[in-house]
């Protein structure tokens, strides 16, 4: 398994292998880019094929977090772990504080917090072993609610490009997933006037934003074709492929999902469709942003203000695009490397 010459390596600053003989914990750390900050980025516990994949995804992953919070103006850097196992079966508090024992190793070049499969409650104990955690049940808590806004905000500056009025009064919004933060989005948006198509697989929520949302439900088969202005994706990862997007009538993609494109080629594909897609790790920043008020004790005001910047953000990344005849993933990039690159500058002078 090579590691320089791998597809995802992208300058990563260090990868580490951990393997506790113990608890039979297997996980990789990866610490993207450290010149904003601590690398921060959470820890997914997935069911891996072989140590390829998990090496694969923590190298991506890692790289989107760099990005992700250098766009977001925050004072950290990317990283991301994943964790080998089947998390129904495998988690035990002496797994966890074994992983807490490696992060620890690190002397806080990686903070961690939670990803999929991963619970506060696993976090809460990993943080006996090391200070270099955030979104612990007792400091930050759940990020929801700030990505929620976040991906509102960012949706009302897509708005503002491609219909010519940020107001979301009439607009139709197919929201895929009434989670933590779909149904938060959803609610945002429909005090706002939007006409609400919803999908989920949970009934329970679907009923709750039918009668308390005015949402219209369809099949979680169906909300790629409905007739809307915007599609939200707030559950799944890969929804913009060459399936849903033959049968897509939406004309701006802005939801809170991460890896929303299915590959890096669908960037220019909904652009050339006529869509305008709002980068999943932009309008999504909500989260990272709250859970760093915890890392960089950021006060209460200073992070809502960090969370509204998200439109600005949007709004000039949208502006680039139009102007250069650029997808918005690929303008997202570019401005984040050059912050990036201007940090390096400013360190090396
Ligand atoms: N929670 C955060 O702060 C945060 C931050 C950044 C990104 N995200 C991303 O936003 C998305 C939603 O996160 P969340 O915290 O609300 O998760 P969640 O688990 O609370 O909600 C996901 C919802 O999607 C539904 N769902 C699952 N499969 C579905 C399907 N096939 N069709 C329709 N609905 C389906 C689930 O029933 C659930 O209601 C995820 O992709 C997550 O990675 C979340």
């Amino acid at each position: 398994m090579a590691l320089f010459e791998h597809v995802e390596y992208d300058g990563h600053e260090q990868v580490v292998f951990c393997h506790d003989k113990v608890t039979g914990l297997k996980a990789i750390i990866a610490v993207h880019d450290t010149t904003m900050g601590p690398a921060l980025g959470g820890t997914r516990m997935w069911n891996y094929a072989n140590s390829e994949e998990a090496l694969t995804d923590v190298l991506r992953l890692s790289r989107g977090m760099t990005y992700k919070s250098a766009l977001a103006g925050l004072p950290l850097g990317g990283g991301k772990a994943v964790i080998i196992g089947d998390a129904k079966k495998d988690k035990s508090e002496a797994f966890f504080k074994a992983y807490g024992r490696f992060i620890n190793s690190l002397g806080g070049k990686y903070i961690t917090a939670e990803d999929v499969n991963i619970r506060t409650a696993d976090i809460d104990i990993v943080s006996t072993e090391t200070a270099f955690v955030a979104g612990t049940a007792s400091k930050a808590g759940d990020p929801s609610p700030h990505t929620a806004e976040g991906t509102y905000l960012g949706l009302k500056a897509a708005a503002k490009h491609a219909f010519g009025n940020e107001s979301l009064q009439g607009v139709r919004i197919a929201v895929q997933g009434l989670g933590a933060v779909g149904y938060d989005f959803a609610e945002y948006c429909a005090k706002e006037g939007a006409k609400l198509i919803v999908a989920d697989v949970n009934e329970e929520a679907v009923a709750k934003a039918v009668a308390e949302l005015g949402a219209e439900a369809v099949s979680v088969d169906d909300i790629y074709s409905v007739e809307c202005d915007v599609y939200a994706p707030c559950a799944l990862g890969a929804t913009i492929n060459n399936n849903t997007l033959k049968v897509m009538k939406a004309k701006v993609i802005a939801g809170s999902a991460n890896n929303q494109l299915a590959t890096p080629a669908h960037d220019k594909i909904v652009k050339e469709m006529g869509i305008l897609y709002a980068p999943d790790y932009v309008i999504n920043a909500g989260g990272v942003i709250h859970v760093c008020s915890e890392a960089a004790n950021f006060s209460l005001e200073d992070t809502g203000k960090r969370v509204k910047a998200i439109y600005g953000t949007l709004d000039k990344i949208f502006t680039r695009a139009k102007n250069e005849d650029r997808p918005t993933g690929e303008i997202a990039d570019e401005m984040a490397r050059e912050i990036l690159a201007k940090k390096l500058a400013e360190k090396m002078a």
